[in-house]
């Protein structure tokens, strides 16, 4: 009548730890790495979402969370007991009923440009066509080249790939994450790792957020040897920027948080879609109080004007 002990003989006896992901290359890629820390023995179950089989333009997508809501509806449902996203992705606002369980080591936070020939931002020639959906890296880009001219495209990472560097290409440059290319293994595909002083990431770039159901003890015990609590620290920061100005995942708002040892340097931006105009603060604290330091920076580029550029 008794449940099987703990431990012990646990591995075979327990029922797996059913991990929910994306489908895409790239979902896949980062799940199974990260899955294959967690304790115990899993099953990584693939969930399709709005965003995989919706082609609009992302920014017309609604906003924030398009491909966080069916993960986190499985978590709810109780198909899968612990979900991975992408922490970019998930809206700043909490879900009832679900837990930010853990935050891993971050992987490379900055963008990458994908270039024909090996060019790179400086060398592209005049009026490049460079693709990206998202506003803030096409706010970024006509801030440094005024002169580009930024084509919208969506699509998973081969075909925005494709887009630059196939035989058949129409464009000569895409802008990517690096830690997309990095766990895809397209590492080799990055023409210019783009500085983050120039190109302030997404928010929580290269991070992933991995969730439990509220109260599941077992799930979060064993995903909780994963966390790692400054990059935690620091994509909360970032989030709180991106939370402050009220902008989506979409936005053109950059936040960067580094810490180095006990210290953590945040930076955020906010760009007008055109680029022509941007606002920009930095603090440097604690990483005790990284959330204090982001509250503090999101004040002050209110006070200058942020939600106005944002629209
Ligand atoms: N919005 C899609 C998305 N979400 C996370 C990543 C890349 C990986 C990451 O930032 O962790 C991407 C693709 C991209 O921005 O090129």
């Amino acid at each position: 009548m008794s449940a099987a002990p703990l431990g012990g003989t646990g591995e075979s006896t327990a029922a797996p730890l059913r991990v929910g992901t994306r489908g895409s290359l790239l979902a896949l890629a980062q799940t199974h790495d990260i899955a294959a820390r967690f304790a115990g023995v899993v099953e990584i179950v693939e969930i399709s979402t709005k965003g995989d089989v919706d082609r609009s333009p992302l920014s017309q997508l609604g906003g924030t969370g398009v491909f966080v809501s069916a993960l986190r509806d499985a978590l709810l449902g109780g198909e899968i007991d612990v979900a991975v996203h992408s922490m970019k992705d998930l809206p700043t606002l909490p879900q009832e009923g679900i837990r930010l369980a853990a935050v891993p080591v971050r992987n490379d936070p900055r963008d990458a440009l994908v270039a024909r020939d090996g060019l790179q931002l400086k060398t592209l020639p005049k009026g490049a066509k460079v693709g990206t959906g998202s506003p803030r890296r096409k706010a970024q880009l006509l801030h440094a080249r005024p002169d580009l001219d930024v084509v919208d495209i969506r699509g998973n990472i081969t075909t925005r790939m494709n887009r630059a560097l196939a035989e058949n290409a129409d464009l000569d440059a895409v802008v990517l994450a690096v830690a997309g290319l990095n766990r895809g293994g397209f590492s080799d595909r990055v023409s210019e790792a783009l500085s983050t002083a120039e190109f302030l990431p997404a928010p929580a770039q290269g991070a992933l957020g991995i969730e439990t159901r509220d109260g599941d003890e077992r799930s979060l015990a064993a995903v909780a040897g994963v966390d790692d609590p400054v990059t935690a620290a620091c994509a909360a920061a970032e989030r709180i920027v991106l939370r402050g100005l009220e902008a989506g995942c979409a936005a053109p708002v950059g936040a960067f948080a580094r810490a180095d040892g006990d210290t953590v340097q945040i930076d955020a931006a906010a760009y007008a879609l055109d680029g022509s105009r941007s606002i920009r603060a930095s603090r440097k604290g604690a990483v005790a109080d990284a959330a204090d330091l982001a509250a503090d920076l999101v004040a002050e580029l209110l006070d200058g004007g942020a939600k106005e550029l944002v629209g």
